[in-house]
């Protein structure tokens, strides 16, 4: 049986960052020890605001250093509007992240995408799929893509990225990037990676803070209950881990660790 996934708990988001940035920067280091790269994938929601904070301080040393010029940012899902639309991910992302990154820190490679097919959210999703066979070796000989690290948020309903509670998606495995029309959350047009696509990542790393998530993530831990979040948690067990803070974990009594 797959061992269980950590959950660490900070009594502040400043405290949340320290920790959480240095779990990425091992992630980074054993992503350039695989291929000499960084691939990560994001979410959007309240996510990115928390890696800025993480992310865009100064080192404290040479180990703790963010290499973005061998970052290669993919979204986990992405909203079927303009890259410049107020709902879109990468928008959220190059606003409180992107645009903030000193120069000194590098340039990550950046995926948006292809807003030439907006229009259609299946060629969407096939077109983003397109771009990780390319990024990630051929479809044919990879049976799904591996991120060295995704990074989720997780909706108070219990998703995560566009994979919703109850909804046929989360039984999708031929796809590695699927598209939705009927997200309950707006706008309801999207294209978000796929279940066995997420829990096939090197790490999987779930951000979720602040008092609105404490019910969602004592149903995710204490019943589970099929909700995308608690699949995810499944499906990779000890490979995935939780930052969050005390009081979004104020309910549940799975067992925590504050440190890494
Ligand atoms: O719609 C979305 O929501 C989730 C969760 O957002 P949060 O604000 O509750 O953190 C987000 O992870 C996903 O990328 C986004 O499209």
């Amino acid at each position: 049986m797959a061992r269980q996934p950590n959950l660490f708990a900070f009594p502040s988001v400043d405290a949340l960052a320290t920790t959480l940035r240095a779990y990425i920067i091992s992630c980074q280091t054993a992503g350039l020890h695989r291929h000499d790269s960084f691939k990560v994938a994001v979410s959007g929601g309240s996510l990115p605001k928390t890696l800025a904070h993480a992310l865009l301080v100064p080192p404290s040393s040479a180990e703790d250093t963010v290499k973005f010029d061998k970052w290669e940012i993919f979204f986990a899902d992405e909203r079927a509007v303009p890259l410049d639309h107020e709902d879109s991910n990468y928008g959220l992302l190059k606003t409180e992240l992107l645009d903030k990154i000193p120069e000194e820190m590098g340039k990550p490679l950046v995926h948006p995408i292809d807003v030439a097919h907006l229009d259609d959210t299946q060629e969407l999703a096939d077109q983003y799929e397109q771009l990780l066979v390319k990024s990630f070796a051929q479809r044919d000989s990879v049976k799904l893509p591996i991120f060295d690290l995704l990074l989720l948020g997780c909706g108070p309903d219990g998703h995560t990225c566009s994979l919703f509670p109850g909804h046929e998606l989360l039984r999708e495995t031929a796809a590695w990037v699927a598209p939705i029309e009927d997200s309950p959350k707006p706008p309801p047009k999207r294209i978000t990676l796929t279940l066995p696509v997420v829990t096939h990542g090197v790490k999987i790393a779930f951000v979720a803070t602040g008092s609105g998530k404490k019910e969602i993530l004592k149903k995710i831990f204490e019943e589970g209950a099929g909700l995308p979040c608690a699949l995810v948690n499944e499906g990779a067990g000890e490979r995935c881990s939780w930052f969050t803070d005390t009081a979004a974990v104020e309910e549940v009594s799975f067992p925590r660790r504050g440190s890494l």
